[in-house]
């Protein structure tokens, strides 16, 4: 059961989802220690190119191994980690999705769901960053109505020189920025930035699950009248909307 208390930074400033705290709802539920018998679960999918180490990452952050030898993902791997934050249990399901051509079609049939998205690219193989839009693309076309949470993931950062790192970060934080992802460099094989992105990721998605459900149970006495209707407004959720312009948060 990995612990969070304090919500995780973001790997740079200049490419990040708006979140620097968890969310008054989420601080209230913590505060009223509300029913830990709920199951509180969110789904993330790890997409990108085949061989950029989607499974590698799944693997050194869930069971903290790393293999040198390659096997393709066929369809979809599915693992889970165990989260206690602020006090609160919470699940983050993790499918590791197959890259390949062949299997295309079994892995997005998985996409639909998803709280956080998890686009891979490799800064060994920088082809793989011109591919980011089509597979940002396909998880929409599989979410079309709901939105999710995204990261743009640099990953065999230990197979390029730190003046390469820093072109291709240049490269990449534009393209996170132009997307509205947060962009993370790590390294699997060196075990670099794999545990704080993961924390990074669980921490938003657990926000967003208590934010939704605080705007479900506990919804503020606010009413905006649309045409003949009224509806009720959560207010610490609208506000934290307007603030930021994260996908994840409208
Ligand atoms: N040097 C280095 N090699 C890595 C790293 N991460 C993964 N690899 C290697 O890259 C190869 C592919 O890794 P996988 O994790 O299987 O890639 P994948 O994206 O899951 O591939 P598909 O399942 O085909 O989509 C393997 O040989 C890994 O050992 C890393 O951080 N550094």
């Amino acid at each position: 059961m990995r612990q969070i208390h304090e919500f995780p930074k973001a790997y740079s400033k200049n490419a990040q989802i708006p979140i620097e705290d968890f969310s008054e709802s989420a601080k209230r539920a913590a505060r009223e220690g509300r029913a830990s018998s709920t199951l509180r679960l969110a789904k993330v999918i790890v997409i990108g190119d085949a061989g950029v180490g989607k499974t590698s990452l799944v693997m050194r952050y869930t069971q903290d191994v790393f293999d040198l030898d390659y096997k393709a993902t066929i369809g979809v791997d599915f693992e889970v980690e165990k989260f206690d934050i602020l006090g609160i249990p919470f699940t983050l399901q993790m499918w590791d999705t197959a890259g390949s051509e062949r299997f295309q079609a079994i892995a997005a049939s998985y996409y639909r769901g998803a709280a956080a998205v998890v686009i891979c690219f490799d800064y060994s193989k920088i082809q793989t960053l011109q591919t980011v839009r089509k597979w940002l693309d396909n998880a929409i076309s599989e979410n079309p109505t709901q939105k999710f949470c995204l990261f743009l993931v640099g990953t065999k950062a230990d197979l390029v020189s730190a003046s390469v790192a820093r072109e291709i970060e240049v490269e990449a934080t534009k393209i996170a920025n132009s997307m509205n992802a947060e962009y993370w460099s790590v390294s699997s094989k060196q075990n670099q930035n794999v545990a704080e992105m993961f924390a990074r990721i669980g921490s938003v998605c657990f926000d967003k699950v208590l934010s939704k459900e605080d705007g479900i149970s506990t919804p503020k006495k606010t009413t905006m009248n649309i045409g003949p209707k009224k509806i009720l407004i959560d207010e610490d959720f609208n506000r934290r909307t307007k603030e930021s312009n994260c996908p994840c948060q409208t």
